[in-house]
């Protein structure tokens, strides 16, 4: 039965505290449970995994996020947010029931596995005994979202008042507070009256703070987040590939990225050249849509996603051969320096990270790799222990041959050339960033080395070997 032929649904008064469930509580979902939290209403966060549960509860996040921990604890103290894996429990109190699970990339395939987000669906669907709102909040392949309200609609009584919507996550990690708090947007697609109503209450903070709200169908909403990480993967891919241009014709990327992004038709956010993207989204979320524009015979997207991820999977390969023809000494045992493996800044995410894929690459041709990042050492660890992890950046560097910068930290970009150049044998850097301020490197003796300008495409350096 559609939700429009059910009995009207009980009206939540404006004055009652709205009461949510979080189904995941990964990145997204912890994050969304606390702001929720903050921002007045009842929040339960429940998981499948105990590990992470009994973490939160402590007030602990099991990965790094800026000011979410802190988030988590005042809201917890104030008995607005709390955790468990007992889902049926959590549907029994709540109102609104997101969707925050994964919607990772399948081994098989470029499809997302949807699994996740079915399972948990259906798990809500199962529990609930009053009337309520489901809320997808995980990224899906557009059409999902209808196949999944037909499932709860055949699941739920025809007694109650059930809806499922789509309400897709902008945030970025390292900003993911910042971001879910004051939004740029909120999408809301397939909402009656009834759920929009509900929906602009709770996120009633950040509406009154100018966020915009955009009121859709359903395949409008999913397809309104997979194209916003289409654009910023094809952003970036594109300005790689004018770095490319910029190092045959003797051009400056950078220089360029900064003229080019004064109009403000173009921006010069995401115009940063380099080792190019990776993380649990971006790499995924393109390839899916890959996916699922060839299902639909919607082969212009199918070309321009599959040309974008060529691109950026290139850039990893062109930083391996850079850190190969730039290393003073025969690849096989030398001592290779790694600055940076996170997937980007502000994380210890590794998730589809280009910097360790490049340290793992090199790894794999005879390198001793040493690896430093302030945040990350330890995700990247248990994804790839075989490399050696450093305590600091002094440690990493000390007795190598060649020194790669891979993810820009302020900690890194700020590193004295003069400091570090005592500790290498030989000074030798790789840029992958572009981040360094190139010529106070050079001027303390350095070799340096990046894509996107000139002086990759220069006679192999002069060698200067520390004293
Ligand atoms: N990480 C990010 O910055 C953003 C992620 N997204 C999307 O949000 C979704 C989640 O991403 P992340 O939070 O990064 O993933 P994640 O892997 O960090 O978290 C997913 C969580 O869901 C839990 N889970 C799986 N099945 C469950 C079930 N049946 N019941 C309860 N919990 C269950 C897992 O144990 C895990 O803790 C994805 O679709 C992603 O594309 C969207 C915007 C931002
Ligand atoms: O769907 C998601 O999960 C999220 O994906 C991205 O957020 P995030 O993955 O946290 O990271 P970004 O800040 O977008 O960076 C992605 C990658 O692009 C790279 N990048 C970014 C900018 C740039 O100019 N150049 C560049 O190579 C970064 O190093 C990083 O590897 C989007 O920015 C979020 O809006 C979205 O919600």
């Amino acid at each position: 039965m559609s939700p429009h032929l059910r009995p009207a649904p009980v009206p939540i008064e404006d004055e009652s505290p709205l009461r949510v469930s979080v189904i995941g509580t990964g990145y997204l979902g912890a994050t969304h449970a606390a702001a929720v939290a903050e921002m007045g209403f009842t929040v339960i966060g429940v998981d499948t995994d105990p590990a992470k549960i009994a973490a939160l509860e402590e007030g602990e996040v099991p990965f790094y996020e800026p000011g979410l921990p802190e988030l988590i604890r005042k809201n917890i103290a104030a008995g607005r947010l709390s955790f468990t894996t007992d889902l049926g429990a959590a549907v029994a109190a709540s109102d609104i029931h997101f969707i925050c699970v994964g919607t990772p990339q399948q081994a098989s395939s470029h499809a997302a596995d949807l699994s996740f987000v079915e399972g948990a669906t259906r798990a809500v669907a199962a529990a609930l005994t009053h009337d309520g709102l489901i809320v997808g909040k995980s990224t899906v392949p557009v059409g999902t979202a209808q196949r999944l309200r037909d499932m709860v609609d055949a699941m739920v009584p025809t007694s109650l008042h059930v809806e499922l919507d789509w309400n897709p996550e902008f945030l970025r990690e390292g900003y993911a507070v910042e971001d879910t708090l004051r939004p740029d947007r909120i999408v809301i697609g397939g909402a009656s009256p009834w759920a929009e109503g509900m929906l602009r209450r709770l996120y009633g903070p950040a509406i009154e703070a100018g966020a915009p709200v955009v009121t859709c169908d359903l395949p409008t909403a999913e397809l309104v987040k997979v194209s916003a990480n289409a654009f910023l993967a094809t952003k970036i891919s594109f300005i790689n590939a004018i770095a490319e241009v910029c190092e045959k014709a003797g051009a400056d990327v950078t220089t360029l990225a900064d003229a080019i992004g004064y109009d403000a038709r173009i921006g010069r956010r995401f115009l940063n050249a380099g080792l190019g993207f990776g993380g649990g989204c971006l790499p995924k979320d393109i390839r899916a849509l890959t996916h699922r524009a060839g299902e639909l015979g919607a082969l212009q997207a199918v070309g321009l996603m599959q040309q974008v991820d060529e691109i950026n999977m290139g850039q990893r390969q062109r930083v391996v051969e850079l850190a190969m023809s730039t290393c003073p000494v025969n690849i096989l045992n030398a001592r290779v320096a790694v600055l940076g493996v996170a997937f980007k800044p502000d994380t210890d995410d590794v998730r589809d990270s280009p910097a360790l894929n490049v340290a793992a690459a090199l790894h794999l041709r005879g390198a001793l790799v040493s690896v430093y990042d302030p945040e990350a050492n330890a995700t990247a660890k248990r994804s790839f222990p075989t490399l050696t992890y450093a305590a600091s950046m002094e440690a990493a560097v000390t007795g190598a041959d060649l020194v790669l910068v891979l993810t820009e930290w302020p900690e890194i970009a700020g590193a004295d050339p003069e400091v570090l150049g005592r500790l290498v044998a030989h000074r030798a850097i790789v840029d992958a960033r572009r981040c360094l301020p190139a010529q106070a490197w050079r001027d303390a003796g350095w070799h340096t080395a990046t894509l996107g300008s000139a002086e990759t495409e220069a006679p192999r350096a002069r060698r200067v070997v520390a004293a």
